[in-house]
């Protein structure tokens, strides 16, 4: 709110300062325009594909033409249960597939698996717990026990999701593009959002104030544009993790004092990874005098190459201060969309894509939802994830009621009866019952589906996942300690694709291993590599809960055979080098025995002696080496667990210092799944 409201003034500042060639604008504008359509009517038919695409790209080098020649005025100017016995039987809607185990049963009934076998004993019934009983017999004791079942096949649930919708393709129509704006921090992204939002939103035509609602649309001479103003990278990547393709256009702002920083490094590895195409706003060129063509170069090394030197990307210098290159940007974003032909049919029942979502105090859940397909209606049934309900009321972005919404429109809907996730699809359907079944369903399949995460890509197995999924690439998201390095290993590993199984570098850089790498590599599919590096705890977090397989190296070589190794599906690697502990360095003391002694506290797991240690320093390795010696009070102990204090010398080593973490190893056998 706060820093919402710090923008709106900045804003108002802005617009204050907007200066403006308008109407020479204009004028160029309307001779563009003229001139496109005059040569599309003298055209026949059959041409008219490639010329419209010709068209777009002349039209586009004009405005990026006239967009550097802006540059020599612009230089003028210069964000304690207690469980009881349940006292009576809970009867339920139990979903039952074409099979299902006596345990699997006796949990949706909510009882003890002895419990129901003794029962299927009175109803003549004998099965052990772990055996399979058919759908018919599982109806007949789950109904016989009171509760409803409801049968289904499969994926029949699901997809009668779809049955209701218009599939005719000769209805689709053109749609405004979703754009999401990313960057590195401090580059612009918020004020060059805010810019267009104050400039371009008519927020008397409402008599509403304009609201935060994680996305909004733009009217431009030439067209609509949806912005999505919520995404960071990481929300971007877990919603694609989920499946869903939300943005049409990636913009990627570069402050021209700032140039290439590492989330602008993440935000191109991020649309490369979705396959969106990427428009580059070098922006804050009112500020100095600086050399845009160094951020061309610069982006180059990315594989962001300007259209001008036969790359695919455009490029465009604005001003988020003065507005300076904004109407180019949008008509840019406009020219780009019309290449790309994105349609979508806005007939029928709709779809769309949570987009933020919160409690109201007053209201209940409220949803901003971007539609994506169909009109959604006031009174429609929607179902998102495991949440359902009816569409009470819809408002667009200046809190204007609207009784219908089409593709593209970001809308919030008040209506549904709990939390719908960030990221999940939204279905409007026929009827209410067929909602209701759908979410609890969904609650069970998502139990099963923890179970399943067990099953995510893990280097051991690699190679009879691939036999079984067939899967040609392996991804991998690569962090070191430096450069050279990080270089030397993506060569290394880029070597080893064949002709079977390409080896993919999502994702790599220098330093810790962060949030938006884990759900990267989570949205990959891909195995994260940590060479001398180590995740962050918030990382770690993703990682332990996606069951993500995390590899810490520190010999090249160990790190190539592995990967080559398992890719050969010869022998997963034998042995796994694993944590044992971690102890943070919170004194260091001198003793005439040991030169230096690290006063530690164990932060995790435990700290044995005789193992091997690392010595990291943020995160990254800076030593290698024995622990030799490991006390508390004075007493030598063999080890010492979690939140104790203890002192610590390690051989050979005396250049320790407060906040270094301590890292002890052990070298583990690999369960082999052969
Ligand atoms: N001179 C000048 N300053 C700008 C321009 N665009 C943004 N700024 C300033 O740069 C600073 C950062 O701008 P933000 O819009 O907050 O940047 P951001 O990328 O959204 O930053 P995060 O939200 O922290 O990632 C603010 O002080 C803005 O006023 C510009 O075009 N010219």
């Amino acid at each position: 709110m706060k820093k919402q409201d710090l923008l709106n003034k900045k804003n108002n500042s802005f617009l204050k300062k907007k200066n403006t060639d308008k109407d020479k604008d204009e004028q160029s504008h309307f001779l563009i325009h003229k001139r496109k359509k005059n040569i599309k009517t003298l055209k026949s038919k059959n041409n008219e594909k490639f010329l419209k695409k010709n068209n777009i790209r002349e039209e586009k080098n004009n405005i990026i033409k006239k967009n550097k020649n802006n540059k020599n005025h612009i230089k003028l100017n210069s964000l304690k249960q207690v469980f009881q016995k349940p006292i009576k039987i809970v009867n339920k809607d139990i979903f039952i597939g074409e099979f299902i185990k006596v345990s699997e049963l006796a949990n949706k009934m909510s009882i003890k698996s002895v419990e129901l076998i003794k029962k299927m004993i009175s109803f003549g019934i004998i099965a052990t717990i772990n055996q399979l009983l058919n759908q018919k017999t599982a109806q007949l004791i789950a109904e016989k026990m009171g509760h409803k079942v409801i049968l289904y096949n499969k994926n029949d649930l699901e997809k009668s999701i779809i049955c209701d919708r218009v599939i005719d393709n000769t209805l689709l129509k053109e749609r405004p593009p979703v754009v999401t704006i990313m960057g590195h921090v401090d580059h612009g992204k918020t004020s060059l959002l805010d810019f267009i939002r104050s400039t371009r939103i008519a927020k008397k035509e409402a008599g509403g104030i304009t609201q935060h609602i994680g996305a909004y649309q733009v009217k431009t001479k030439k067209g609509l544009i949806t912005f999505l103003d919520t995404p960071g990278h990481a929300a971007f990547t877990s919603m694609r993790a989920r499946g869903v393709k939300i943005t049409d256009i990636i913009v990627l702002v570069v402050a021209v004092d700032d140039g290439v920083q590492p989330q602008t490094i993440e935000a191109i590895q991020h649309a490369k990874a979705a396959n969106v195409p990427v428009l580059v706003a070098i922006n804050k060129i009112d500020r100095i005098e600086s050399d845009p063509e160094q951020i061309k170069h610069a982006l180059m090394k990315h594989d962001i190459v300007p259209e001008e030197w036969g790359g695919d990307n455009i490029f465009i210098q604005v001003s988020a201060k003065t507005g300076k290159g904004i109407d180019d940007l949008l008509n840019l974003i406009l020219l780009q969309a019309e290449m790309m032909e994105l349609k979508a049919i806005d007939q029928g029942l709709a779809r769309g894509v949570v987009i933020e979502s919160y409690i109201d105090k007053g209201k209940g859940p409220i949803a901003t939802i971007l539609i994506q397909e169909g009109t959604l209606k006031k009174g429609d049934i929607i179902l998102s994830g495991c949440s359902y309900g009816k569409v009470k009321a819809m408002t667009n972005e200046v809190g204007k009621n609207i009784n219908k919404a089409i593709p593209s429109l970001p809308i919030v809907i008040l209506g549904f009866s709990s939390l719908p996730e960030i990221g999940s699809v939204m279905y409007a359907l026929n009827d209410e019952k067929k909602a209701r079944e759908l979410a609890i369903y969904r609650q069970e399949k998502n139990r099963e589906n923890k179970l399943d995460k067990n099953r995510r890509l893990k280097l051991d197995n690699i190679f009879e996942n691939m036999k079984e999924e067939n899967i040609l690439s392996l991804n991998i998201v690569l962090k070191s300690d430096v450069q050279g390095s990080l270089e030397a290993i993506c060569e290394a590993l880029l070597k080893l694709s064949n002709s079977e199984i390409k080896i993919k570098i999502i994702g790599s850089g220098v330093g810790a291993i962060t949030e938006t790498d884990a759900t990267l590599a989570l949205a990959s599919n891909a195995i994260i590599i940590g060479f001398n590096v180590r995740a962050y705890t918030s990382s770690k977090q993703i990682i332990e809960k996606e069951k993500l397989d995390l590899r810490y190296y520190s010999v090249i070589y160990t790190l190539i055979n592995d990967i080559s190794n398992a890719m050969k599906g010869m022998l997963s690697p034998e042995y796994k080098q694993e944590i044992l502990g971690l102890a943070e360095v919170r004194n260091v003391f001198k003793s005439p025995k040991f030169p230096a002694i690290a006063g530690c506290m164990v932060i995790e797991g435990v700290i044995k002696r005789n193992n091997p240690v690392r010595i990291l320093r943020n995160n990254v390795v800076i030593y290698e080496g024995e622990l030799e010696s490991l006390r508390r009070y004075r007493e030598d102990v063999i080890e010492v667990k979690n939140g104790m204090e203890c002192g610590i010398g390690i051989k050979n080593y005396q250049d320790i210092l407060i906040k270094d973490i301590i890292e002890v190893v052990e070298m583990k056998e690999i369960q082999r799944n052969i």
